[in-house]
C-alpha cells in the first residue's frame, strides 16, 4: 500500500485528480471505478476543470460503486442523480459508458450478480477509485463483510445512514439497504485510489492502513492489494503512527512515477 500524505485538503483532491488524469491520458479506453459522498465532491469539480482544459473522457467506461435498494436514476438522492449532477454533466462521457445498479430493480439480487458479469465483459477495472467511511467501509462494505464479497446487497449500518442523511429531504428516511460492488469486487481492480480528507476519517484511516487485516475494518483487506494507493490530507493521516514509511507531498511537487 502506497500511502501519500499531502499538506493541505486541496493538494489531497488534486493528487488524486492527477493520478485520474495520468491513467485516461495513458489508456483512453480506461475502465474506472467511481465513488460517491462528500469527499469525491471537489474531486468531480476537479476533473470537470480538467476536462474543460482538454482531458477527454470519450472512451472511458465507469462502474460506480453502489445505489440505493429502491431508489430510481431519477430520484434526487440517488447516486445516479449524484454522478449525473457532479460529474457527467460536466465532462464528454458517453452516458452509455457509464454504468451503475439501478436500485429500482424488480430482482435487486439479480441485478447485483448482473452487474458484475457487466463489469467482467467491460474486462475488468483499470482503475478504481474508493471513499472511506468512518467505519472504515469501502462501497457499502459495512464492518463483518466478508473479504471476498461480490457484488449484492447490504443493510446499512444507522451510522452509515446517518451519516448520509443530509442527501435527503427533511422527513425521509435514508434506504435501508443498498446494492454494493463487494470487498472481493473492488480487489479485482488493477490499481484501487482511496481519497480520504478530514478528521474525521483519521480513525479509519489509522485502521485500514496500520490495523489488522480484519473484517471489523473492510478497507484494511486494501492491504492484500497489489497495487493500493491512498491518498490523505494532514488531517485524515492524523491518527498514523508509522510516519517514516509513508510519502509526503511536497506542495507544487509533481507526481512521480513511483507515486
Ligand atoms: O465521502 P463521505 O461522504 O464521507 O463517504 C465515504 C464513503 O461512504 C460512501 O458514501 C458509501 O458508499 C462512499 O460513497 C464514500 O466513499
Amino acid at each position: 500500500m502506497k500511502v501519500l500524505i499531502c499538506e493541505t485538503h486541496e493538494a489531497a483532491i488534486n493528487r488524486t485528480a492527477e493520478l485520474i488524469e495520468t491513467q485516461v491520458r495513458s489508456r483512453p479506453r480506461t475502465v474506472l471505478g467511481l465513488a460517491t459522498g462528500g469527499t469525491m465532491e471537489p474531486l468531480y469539480r476537479r476533473l470537470s476543470e480538467l476536462h474543460r482544459a482538454s482531458l477527454s473522457f470519450a472512451g472511458v467506461v465507469t462502474f460506480n460503486l453502489d445505489e440505493y435498494v429502491g431508489l430510481s436514476p431519477d430520484h434526487p438522492a440517488s447516486y445516479h442523480s449524484y454522478m449525473q449532477e457532479r460529474l457527467f454533466d460536466h465532462i464528454d462521457i458517453d452516458p452509455q459508458n457509464a454504468h451503475l445498479p439501478r436500485g429500482d430493480a424488480a430482482d435487486p439480487r439479480a441485478e447485483a450478480d448482473a452487474y458484475d458479469r457487466r463489469i467482467e465483459e467491460a474486462g475488468g477495472i483499470d482503475l478504481q477509485l474508493l471513499g472511506i467511511g468512518r467505519n472504515g467501509h469501502i462501497g457499502f462494505n459495512e464492518p463483518t463483510s466478508s473479504l471476498n464479497s461480490r457484488t449484492r446487497i447490504k443493510t446499512l449500518t444507522r451510522s452509515t445512514r446517518e451519516a448520509n442523511r443530509p442527501y435527503f429531504d427533511a422527513g425521509t428516511e435514508p434506504p435501508a439497504y443498498a446494492i454494493t460492488m463487494g470487498v472481493g469486487t473492488i480487489l479485482d481492480a488493477k490499481h484501487c485510489l482511496l481519497l480520504a480528507t478530514g478528521a474525521s476519517k483519521a480513525p479509519a484511516v489509522a485502521a485500514m492502513v496500520e490495523g489488522p487485516l480484519s473484517a471489523a475494518c473492510p478497507a484494511s483487506a486494501l492491504q492484500l492489494h497489489r497495487k493500493a494507493t491512498v491518498v490523505l490530507d494532514q488531517a485524515a493521516a492524523a491518527e498514523l503512527r508509522l510516519t517514516d514509511y509513508y510519502h509526503h507531498v511536497h506542495p507544487g511537487g509533481k507526481a512521480s512515477p513511483f507515486d
